[in-house]
């Protein structure tokens, strides 16, 4: 899978938040978004994952350099800054769901029970997701990119109300997904400890409308 931006600019309310944000991605390299507080970088996932429409260019995904492309969102996981569960449906419910939502055919993603397992919380996805404890519910948040597979990554501040065995054991799926040719873009302030990876630094305000359209 590559991941292509062009020429990507993005607004928020009035203001224009980045222009021409371009990157080519090949399979198993990892961008990670950097830049203060309110610079874009959730606003750049937010484009490339579908819900937020670019004010110019695009970004697209496709198995080859030369193959057809087609819109980056139907490659993509999107694990925003908040979890996108239900508190009242169990953790298997919630997982049900995403699987079914995400990969129809229930082809290549792991069982509820091997993701549970994967992020360490085996034996507990009986339980509403409610009554997890914030760095549970993170894990199990963490588990939607295992129930189903998507070979693009988004993922904003992943590792936010983690102890530092769950951090270890995040780095060790977002590296394990690279090897499989996985692509994974992230925004964090705290360093992932991922290998070889490419930055990109956001600066914000790119101006009221400074010559998008030229
Ligand atoms: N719905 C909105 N309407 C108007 N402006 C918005 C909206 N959402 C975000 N913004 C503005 O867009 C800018 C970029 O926000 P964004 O969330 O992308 O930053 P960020 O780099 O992810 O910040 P952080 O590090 O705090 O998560 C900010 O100035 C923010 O105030």
């Amino acid at each position: 899978m590559h991941l292509t931006a062009e020429n990507l600019a993005a607004r928020r309310g009035e203001d224009l938040i980045f222009v021409n944000v371009s990157f080519h991605l090949q399979p198993g390299e990892a961008l990670i978004l950097t830049g203060k507080n309110g610079s874009g970088k959730s606003t750049l996932l937010r484009v490339i994952a579908g819900l937020l429409r670019p004010e110019k260019g695009s970004v697209t995904a496709s198995d080859s350099v030369s193959a057809g492309r087609r819109p980056a969102a139907e490659a993509s996981h999107y694990l925003g800054h908040r979890n996108a569960m239900k508190t009242e449906l169990t953790v298997a419910e919630n997982l049900d769901f995403w699987r079914s939502f995400l990969e129809p055919r229930k082809a290549a993603g792991l069982s509820t029970e091997e993701a549970a397992e994967a992020v360490g919380l085996p034996g507990i996805t009986h339980l509403p997701f409610g009554y997890l404890s914030a760095g549970q519910q993170r894990r199990f948040a963490f588990a939607k990119l295992l129930v189903a597979y998507r070979p693009v990554w988004l993922l904003d501040e992943p590792t936010a109300a983690l102890d530092t065995s769950a951090d270890r054991l995040f780095t060790e799926l977002i590296e394990a997904h690279r090897r499989k040719g996985g692509i994974v873009v992230a925004a964090t302030h705290q360093p992932l400890g991922l290998e070889g990876t490419r930055e990109l630094k956001m600066t914000g305000f790119a101006g009221v409308d400074q010559g998008v359209w030229g």
